[in-house]
């Protein structure tokens, strides 16, 4: 036994290991957080389906916000829309665009109303829970990303609670929020984009004419007068907290089709147009009368593929 090699051995052996350590696990840096605005662009072309609005939005926001050095608040984004329209999905494009782990980032948190504050007996305790985890984690990386799901379902105390992070300060409590992202998701003012989009489609007129203004009166109306929503709640919209709303339009059969496709690229299968279109003519189609915007979006795609092939 040689002590001294031993220890040489050791020390070696535990420098080797930090820097293999350092090499594969996640840090707050640039090898591992580092935007791809052509990536974005790319993916929001060609995955997703439909939304020529949250699509151009998106793109503007995310990308004006990460090229920009010192933003002056975190970037926030409230994705309104029907069921199975694209805005869990288009959470991930933008994460996979942001962070090299996408959303398996440890950088990328995601809370699901239902899920993480289901008792309102307990909004107490989650309010300071989740004050503190964002504050631990936009402290130890303050390119952080939070999304909300459900946001509709929170409750309007827990929303006012994460309001401070969201405003122009330099610093709170010696922590600097500017350059985290969060994504609110509703389905709070689908019923008015659905309208919209209804009434665009009965008018004989191009649904990718539809523009922003087509739909922001009415959606910020609805979101901001309906008691469900959360939002009538909360100063979120009054303080101009929200930097963009974007509109999901409820999707078509050929929107339908395209996402079987996808579907059947992502595993590898043939595209088989018969078989996308089966899919697509299973699926419910709504308002009664004209049966144009699908029931669930696409969101039972995956299940009825594996189904039919
Ligand atoms: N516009 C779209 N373009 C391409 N794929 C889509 C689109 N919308 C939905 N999808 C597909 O359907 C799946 C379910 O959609 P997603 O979870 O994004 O819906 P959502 O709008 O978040 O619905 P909910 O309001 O019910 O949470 C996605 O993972 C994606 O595969």
């Amino acid at each position: 036994f040689d002590p001294i090699t031993t220890s040489v051995g050791v020390g070696l052996f535990a420098a080797v290991g930090r820097t293999i350590y350092k090499y594969f696990h996640e840090s707050c840096d640039t090898k591992w957080i580092a935007f791809n605005a052509t990536g974005l662009k790319t993916d929001l072309d060609e995955k997703l389906f439909g939304q020529h609005l949250a699509s151009r939005i998106i793109l503007r926001a995310v990308s004006g916000f990460m090229s920009n050095e010192n933003p002056k608040k975190p970037l926030v984004l409230s994705l309104h829309g029907w069921t199975g329209t694209g805005k869990n999905f288009v959470s991930k494009l933008i994460a996979e665009n942001v962070y090299k782990e996408g959303m398996h980032s440890s950088f990328v948190h995601v809370f699901t109303s239902t899920l993480h504050f289901p008792h309102p007996s307990l909004i107490a305790t989650y309010k300071s829970e989740l004050q503190q985890w964002i504050k631990g984690n936009v402290s130890s990386c303050e390119r952080s990303m939070f999304i909300f799901d459900e946001m509709d379902k929170m409750h309007p105390g827990l929303i006012d609670c994460i309001k401070p992070y969201l405003d122009y300060y330099d610093k709170l409590d010696g922590v600097s929020y500017r350059k985290s992202i969060f994504i609110f998701l509703s389905n709070a003012g689908g019923e008015s984009i659905v309208q919209t989009t209804l009434d665009f489609w009965k008018a004989g007129r191009i649904r990718e004419e539809m523009e922003l203004k087509d739909v922001e009166t009415s959606l910020s109306l609805s979101v901001f007068n309906n008691n469900k929503s959360g939002f009538f709640h909360t100063s979120l919209i009054d303080k101009n907290l929200v930097d963009f709303f974007v509109p999901f339009l409820p999707l078509e059969y050929l929107h339908i089709v395209q996402c079987a496709l996808a579907e059947m690229k992502a595993r590898n299968l043939p595209p088989d147009m018969d078989v996308a279109d089966q899919v697509a003519k299973d699926l419910v189609y709504f308002p009664k009368s004209e049966r144009v915007f699908s029931v669930k979006g696409c969101k039972t795609i995956e299940s009825k593929l594996d189904y039919y092939t």
